[in-house]
């Protein structure tokens, strides 16, 4: 009975306003661990489970647990703001607890539940340019900018634009050819926003590495910085994205960022699948 075998490995799917995730705790001693091919195969919408981005809890001395993160295509993300609220969620029900800290490749960071929300603190932002030097020919009059791209870390890259219109964005053509410019190394993630009230951004993401979203949390974080600092608006911003609103306060102590979650389902990943994945 091969299909009892059980060898499979757990996984948990969630997302944060429509940003869906597989997480895998991969803390135990005898666990298989994430591999770029594995991220890649659990990635696929067809075949595997897909999701934006795959979440892996480690053990850590320091903190409560360890995030790595990966995106469909296999490659590692430095943060992800959803993914790290997801997973916050759990892990604060398993602990009994309303407020936790977790590593990750940028650092520690910080998680706490209010009310029904878990906000994350997604540490302060790495402030590249405010104005990219952008040759491309987004400025060709379709899609008109409000000043040059403004380039912000968040432990992952982000270029975000200033349109008039960020629904007018075909997010499809555009993505790509930011996230490939050779300006950015390591790639980007790549934003566009504009602003509907003095406190209030309509926002769609291009995400590296994943596509076309329908919410970013280091993306709403980003494009929150960049707003503040362009002077559109001030530390405390609501965005609504295609999938839902996240909010985000640049406070004193880093770039504080929340929304909804939802736990969608509990699986196991097939012993059989998981000999497909090379
Ligand atoms: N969805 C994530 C960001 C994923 C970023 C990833 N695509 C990268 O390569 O940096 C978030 O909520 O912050």
């Amino acid at each position: 009975m091969k299909h009892q075998n059980p060898a499979g490995l757990g996984f948990v799917k969630m997302h944060g306003a429509g940003n869906d995730f597989v997480i895998i705790d991969t803390r135990g001693a005898s666990q298989r661990r994430v591999t770029p091919a594995l991220a890649r195969a659990l990635g696929d919408r067809n075949r595997g489970v897909g999701f934006d981005q795959l979440a892996e809890i480690r053990p850590d001395d320091a903190a409560d647990y360890r995030l790595e993160f990966w995106n469909a295509d296999g490659s590692e993300a430095g943060a992800c703001g959803n993914a790290s609220r997801c997973v916050a969620d759990l892990m604060m029900a398993d602990l009994g607890r309303d407020r936790l800290r977790f590593a990750t490749r940028r650092g520690m960071l910080e998680a706490e539940r209010r009310e029904d929300q878990v906000h994350v603190n997604m540490g302060h932002p790495q402030l590249q340019w405010d104005e990219v030097p952008l040759a491309h020919e987004t400025d060709t009059g379709r899609l008109p900018l409000d000043g040059g791209p403004a380039a912000v870390g968040m432990g992952n890259p982000h270029c975000v634009f200033f349109v008039p219109d960020a629904e007018a964005v075909v997010l499809e053509e555009l993505g790509p050819r930011i996230e490939h410019d050779p300006l950015f190394p390591e790639r980007t993630n790549v934003e566009f926003a504009s602003l509907t009230a003095t406190d209030r951004l309509r926002m769609r993401v291009w995400e590296r590495g994943a596509g076309v979203t329908l919410a970013c949390g280091s993306g709403a974080c980003a494009t929150a910085v960049a707003a503040h600092r362009r002077g559109l608006t001030g530390r405390k911003v609501v965005l609504d994205l295609d999938g839902g609103t996240l909010a985000v306060d640049w406070r004193e102590d880093g770039v504080w960022m929340t929304g909804p979650v939802a736990l969608v389902f509990k699986g196991v990943l097939s012993p059989d699948w998981l000999e497909t994945v090379r």
